[in-house]
């Protein structure tokens, strides 16, 4: 098991001076003593105490104790305790604010007077004479921003020696969203002071305050700042910390339109946070640099709301001793919500920070009592299934869809397959089903096709001893490399029981036809492996009252969002300064052991649809395919599908894709699944498929996502492809007759197209064309990206005519207006294709 790392937070009083303890201080903090310093001989660099830096004995007191002489007991004894050899304490890192108040300070005195003169002011001033001070301001303001820096006691790091277990605060202080320009342009200078001088220390990693609720016009000013940061430097990882809590009914009503949205659509599970966070990572690209602190002061929001964190990039989680609350015995321990919401989020390893563990809140357990409780919580969370034991190496891992027919797999693949649990049991089952159903005394032929390193051969002979039925066996393979291991198996276990056929399936020509036909050409999306075509192949060896193993398979897909994984398919990946990898293609579909994801749909809604929705269906074997006079189809038509699915989404999200499953029946009621509300669970052979959208969607609270996705096929080019599609809509319901005739108060009730002037955010229902009225207009006050924001230009929205318009439970029409659409992905098949 992992250690989980947990980060000792220090705030600015628990700090050493910076500098003190080296050379020249004079006078230091705390009333050090300057320090021997080792610099003759040891290099041209800045000299070294040879203790370290007051920075380095705090931070290595906090991390390691050190080893002490054994107690009288322990020495009888015959040797060290544990305690005695010393060691790592509770903590790996140790997290403080890199700047302190000399610069705040400095900052305020230089730039709070002079960046916040605005072209009113500037008039009042014009006939003012400014004082010499204000002169000696103005001037030394100038002079930073030309490319000052810091100055030495204004720093709480000096020497990328004192970097290596820190992880830094960026000034808190510093709004970036400020409503004045010349603060939020003087903030970002500083930013980027900041951002440059710990790139200099090496440090990994920089936690920034977050925006401000009240500032929310402002977030774009914000956004752009962090994206220009990020750019400023090559490697520097920028987390933002925000609160998790939601805000009270007062912060929210801070934000005009708010309120109105809620009754609208009664997203009671709205999160502003996250709307937040949100616009700031859209507008950063999804730098893969870009990570979130969470923040868990204060009390937790609903669980069903705290589900949209999962699919978010959590890098860090500060938790302090605030939160916890005393158990009977006065020990720290946390709420059952927080237990829960924190065993969720270790899966991603985030490094914990843990504030105010001197303050003595809690009287039993010592400051490492909050430590040692985080490491137990881990420790019982990391208590996995076999599966999820199995699957730990393949976390968010995109794979390439294996292609067996087209490739021959290898050994490993092979061996991965077969440590499955479950499919072969299933198997076997249902073969024992189907020889149950055969008339006793008779012989029944069994064709195992694609049969691999032989377990499902091995499958069959063991259904049959339990049936106590006689079979004729024949296994058919067409990767050399594993009709290798067949013939081995055949030679030292199977002997004269099976034969094995070297063929392509859809050539080979047996003398008998089969019984029953038993294959595992299944892919993550079912069809995706061309188990339909290889089946059409081989169906003309099997008898008129034959049965194939499986019976059928169906397709299922759910909307979903995965930051982490976008941020794979769409940004490149910097190696160094100098080397940019290639992102990913974004419209393939991957196979991936979702972890850090979020299913955006669930069941109910205006239809009463599924969370997770069925595609299209295969059955073998199909009597209604036209074939040659060999018996194999003319045309690969049939295998052609389309689904056209309608999602209901409850919370607002953003889609990143598709998550896409199967089901199989075998024989009967014999069923494999990696359905996410049905599968057993512990099935190793498939991960879900991932169809990803080059461009994320966002989706409001209540909204309507329809999603179109076609198998296709081309005869000539002998290929099968994936393409999809999707559009978001809100459904508003309208009064048939009003105050405006109808439909919420457009004057056509057919098609209407408004726009918007309002801010990022800024959301207002006035901003919208006055041709609105009734809920359309409550919709206006809907603060999304796509609503009430003026990012994109104009922004049009379409009601639709006719379709989507139906008639309400009480005597209402429902109406969907389109907000926005995705790109169609893949179109021919021009990125990915699978090869007949
Ligand atoms: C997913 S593997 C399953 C292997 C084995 N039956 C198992 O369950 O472990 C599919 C196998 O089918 C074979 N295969 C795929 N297409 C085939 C074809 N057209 N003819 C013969 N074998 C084929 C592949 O080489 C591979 O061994």
């Amino acid at each position: 098991m992992e250690r989980l790392p947990i980060a000792l937070h220090l705030t600015q009083d628990l700090l050493p001076l910076s500098g003190s303890g080296t050379t020249s201080s004079s006078s230091s903090a705390r009333g050090q003593q300057p320090s021997k310093v080792v610099g003759s001989g040891a290099g041209y660099g800045p000299p070294l105490p040879a203790e370290g830096t007051p920075l380095m004995q705090l931070v290595s007191n906090m991390l390691y104790v050190p080893p002490r002489e054994p107690t009288p007991a322990e020495a009888a004894q015959g040797g060290y305790a544990a305690s005695a050899r010393g060691g790592k304490t509770e903590y790996d890192l140790v997290a403080v604010p890199l700047t302190n108040g000399n610069w705040q300070e400095r900052w305020e005195r230089m730039c709070t007077i002079t960046a916040s003169a605005t072209e009113a002011d500037l008039g009042a001033l014009a006939g003012t004479v400014p004082t010499a001070q204000e002169e000696r301001q103005r001037w030394e303001a100038e002079f930073w921003r030309s490319g000052g820096g810091f100055l030495r006691n204004e720093v709480n790091i000096t020497r990328s020696e004192e970097a290596g277990s820190l992880v830094a605060f960026g000034s808190d202080w510093l709004e970036l969203d400020s409503p004045v320009e010349g603060i939020r342009f003087d903030a970002e200078l500083a930013l980027r002071q900041e951002i440059a001088y710990a790139s200099y220390l090496s440090i990994a990693t920089i936690i920034l305050p977050p925006p401000k609720l009240e500032n929310r016009e402002f977030l774009a000013d914000y956004a752009r700042a962090i994206n220009g940061a990020l750019a400023s430097s090559w490697h520097i990882n920028i987390s933002i910390r925000l609160p998790v809590a939601e805000y009270t009914a007062s912060e929210l009503a801070a934000r005009p339109g708010t309120p109105a949205f809620h009754a609208a659509v009664g997203d009671a599970d709205r999160c502003e946070t996250w709307e937040m966070w949100n616009t700031l990572r859209g507008m950063c690209n999804y730098s893969p640099r870009l990570s979130l602190t969470l923040d868990l002061s204060n009390p937790l929001p609903s669980a069903r709301s705290l589900g949209r964190w999962s699919a978010e990039p959590l890098k860090h989680v500060f938790l302090p001793c605030s939160t916890f609350i005393p158990n009977a015995k006065a020990y720290p321990v946390l709420s059952k919500s927080m237990q829960a919401f924190l065993k969720a989020i270790f899966k991603f390893r985030p490094t914990v920070i843990l504030s105010g563990t001197h303050r003595q809140l809690h009287s039993s357990g010592g400051h490492l009592a909050y430590a040692q409780y985080v490491r137990f919580l881990y420790r019982k969370s990391q208590e996995l299934v076999p599966v999820e034991e199995y699957a730990q190496g393949y976390m968010d891992h995109l794979q390439q869809p294996l292609q067996p027919l087209m490739d021959n797999l290898e050994g490993e693949t092979y061996e991965g397959f077969e440590k499955d649990p479950i499919k072969y049991r299933q198997y076997e089952e249902a073969v024992y089903r189907a020889l149950l159903d055969r008339p006793q005394g008779m012989v029944t032929t069994i064709f195992v096709v694609g049969a691999g390193r032989g377990p499902l051969v091995a499958g069959c002979l063991r259904a049959a001893e339990r049936a106590q039925r006689r079979i004729s066996l024949t296994a058919v393979e067409k990767n050399p490399s594993a009709f290798v291991i067949l013939q081995e198996r055949s030679a030292l276990e199977w002997g004269s029981q099976v034969k094995l056929v070297y063929s392509d399936m859809r050539s080979f020509n047996p003398r008998e036809k089969a019984d029953i036909i038993v294959s595992e050409l299944l892919g993550s999306f079912g069809d995706n492996e061309l188990s339909p075509e290889c089946l059409d192949g081989v169906m003309r060896t099997l008898k008129p009252d034959g049965i194939s193993i499986p019976a059928s398979y169906t397709s299922y897909l759910a909307p979903i969002s995965t930051s982490r994984l976008h941020t794979e398919v769409t940004n490149p990946q910097v190696a160094s300064a100098a080397t940019v990898m290639d992102a990913k293609p974004a419209e393939q579909p991957y196979v991936v052991m979702f972890s850090q994801f979020h299913t955006l749909s669930a069941s109910g809604g205006r239809m009463g649809v599924e969370k997770v929705q069925e595609c299209w269906t295969f059955d073998h074997p199909r009597p209604d395919v036209v074939t040659d006079e060999q018996g194999l189809p003319f045309t690969n038509h049939h295998n052609a599908r389309s689904a056209h699915l309608s999602f209901h989404i409850p919370r607002a999200g953003v889609c990143h894709g598709f998550a896409g499953y199967f089901e199989a029946v075998l024989y009967g009621d014999v069923m494999l699944s990696i359905h996410p509300e049905r599968a057993a669970g512990d099935m190793l052979s498939w991960f879900p498929i991932f169809f990803p959208l080059a461009d994320p969607i966002y989706l409001p609270a209540s909204s309507e996502l329809d999603v179109q996705i076609w198998r296709l096929t081309d005869n000539t080019k002998k290929r099968v492809w994936f393409e999809w599609s999707a559009q978001v809509y809100l459904a508003i319901t309208a009064p048939l007759s009003g105050p405006n005739g109808g439909l919420g108060g457009l004057a056509s009730p057919t098609s209407a197209t408004f726009s918007t002037s309002s801010g990022v955010g800024g959301g207002r229902a006035g901003a919208l064309s006055p041709v609105l009225g009734g809920s359309e207009a409550a919709f206006a006050s809907a603060p999304s990206p796509m609503l009430g924001s003026n990012e994109g230009g104009r922004m049009s929205a379409i009601l639709e005519e006719g379709q989507g318009m139906e008639q309400g439970a009480a005597g209402a029409t429902v109406n969907r207006i389109k907000i926005s659409q995705t790109r169609l992905h893949n179109p021919g098949g021009k990125t990915s294709w699978i090869g007949l």
